[in-house]
C-alpha cells in the first residue's frame, strides 16, 4: 500500500528533530533512510508507526489517516522493528507468533501457527525455535525481531538498522529476505541504514537526511560523492565492483 508523509515535524521538549518532512513510498519499493547518528532517523521511524505522535502533518496508508486507526488497525497495516527490540521470557516460536497478536480474537489458529512457522523457516531460525528468546545474541534476537514483524503481515515494515547487530552473512541473508518480501508481496519498506554500500545494493529509493530535513531524495543518482560530503562529512569515491556501486572513503 501507498504511505504518504506529509509536513511530519517532531521535537523532544525544545529540540526540534523533525522539520516539516514529506516523502511517499510506493507499493514494493524500499527506501533507505540515511544520515549522520542523531539527525532523526529513528524519530522518523517513530512517528511513521505513531509510537511518538508527530506534532504536526499528516500520514496516509492507502486512503486511511493513521491518526483514525486503532492500535490493532495499525498493527495489521504497519510492522515495526525497533533497534532494540525488547520480548517477554518465551520461546522464540511464542515470540514470533506475537506478531499475529492483531489477528488472534482468542486463540492462534492453524493459518497463525503456520504463518508462524514459515516466518522462522525463511529466516533460517528453526533450531532456535524452542529455544528462550532472551538467553540469544544480540544477531539472534534481531532476527527473532524481523520475524515478529514479518509473522505480523503488513502492508508498510519499518526497519530501524535491521543489521546492525548481524554478521556479513546474515546482514545479506535479512536484507535479501525483506527484499524479496517486499517484491513477492508488493508491500513497502523503510529502512535506517549507515552502511551505503548495502543500502546501495538492498534499496529502490534513497532519502538523504540533515538537520532534520530531507537533504536529497531519489534513486541511485543521488547517492554522490558531493551529497555524502554534504551529509556526512566525509570524502568518498564511488566505485563499480562485479556490478555492485560501493562507496569507499578516501
Ligand atoms: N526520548 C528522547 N528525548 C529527548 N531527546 C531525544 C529522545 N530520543 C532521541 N532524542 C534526540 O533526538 C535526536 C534524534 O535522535 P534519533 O534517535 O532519531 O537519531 P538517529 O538519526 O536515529 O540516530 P542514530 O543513527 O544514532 O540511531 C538526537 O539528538 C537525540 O539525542
Amino acid at each position: 500500500m501507498r504511505m504518504i508523509v506529509e509536513g511530519v515535524s517532531y521535537a523532544y521538549s525544545k529540540s526540534k528533530v523533525l522539520k516539516d518532512v514529506s516523502f511517499e513510498i510506493g507499493k514494493g519499493e524500499c527506501i533507505a533512510i540515511l544520515g549522520t547518528n542523531g539527525v532523526g532517523k529513528s524519530t522518523l521511524l517513530k512517528c511513521l508507526n505513531k509510537v511518538i505522535k508527530a506534532q504536526s502533518g499528516k500520514i496516509t496508508v492507502g486512503t486511511t489517516n493513521l491518526d483514525s486507526m486503532s492500535g490493532d488497525e495499525l498493527a495489521k497495516v504497519i510492522g515495526y522493528v525497533p533497534q532494540n527490540g525488547s520480548f517477554p521470557d518465551s520461546t522464540v516460536f511464542d515470540a514470533v507468533l506475537l506478531g499475529r497478536k492483531p489477528y488472534i480474537k482468542w486463540d492462534a489458529t492453524k493459518n497463525d501457527l503456520e504463518i508462524a512457522e514459515k516466518v522462522i523457516k525463511s529466516l533460517s531460525l528453526e533450531e532456535y525455535a524452542f529455544r528462550k528468546v532472551n538467553h540469544m545474541s544480540g544477531g539472534e534476537m534481531q532476527k527473532v525481531s524481523i520475524a515478529r514483524a514479518l509473522a505480523q503481515q503488513p502492508s508498510v515494515l519499518l526497519f530501524d538498522e535491521p543489521t546492525s547487530n548481524l554478521d556479513l552473512k546474515n546482514q545479506l541473508e535479512v536484507i535479501g529476505i525483506i527484499k524479496d518480501i517486499v517484491r513477492e508481496q508488493q508491500i513497502s519498506a523503510v529502512v535506517t541504514m549507515h552502511d551505503l554500500s548495502l543500502a546501495l545494493r538492498f534499496a529502490d529509493k534513497f532519502i538523504m537526511m540533515k538537520n532534520g530535513n530531507i537533504y536529497a531524495m531519489g534513486g541511485m543518482e543521488i547517492i554522490t560523492p558531493e551529497n555524502i560530503l554534504e551529509v556526512y562529512g566525509v570524502n568518498v569515491s564511488i566505485e563499480e565492483y562485479n556490478g555492485h556501486k560501493v562507496v569507499i572513503p578516501n
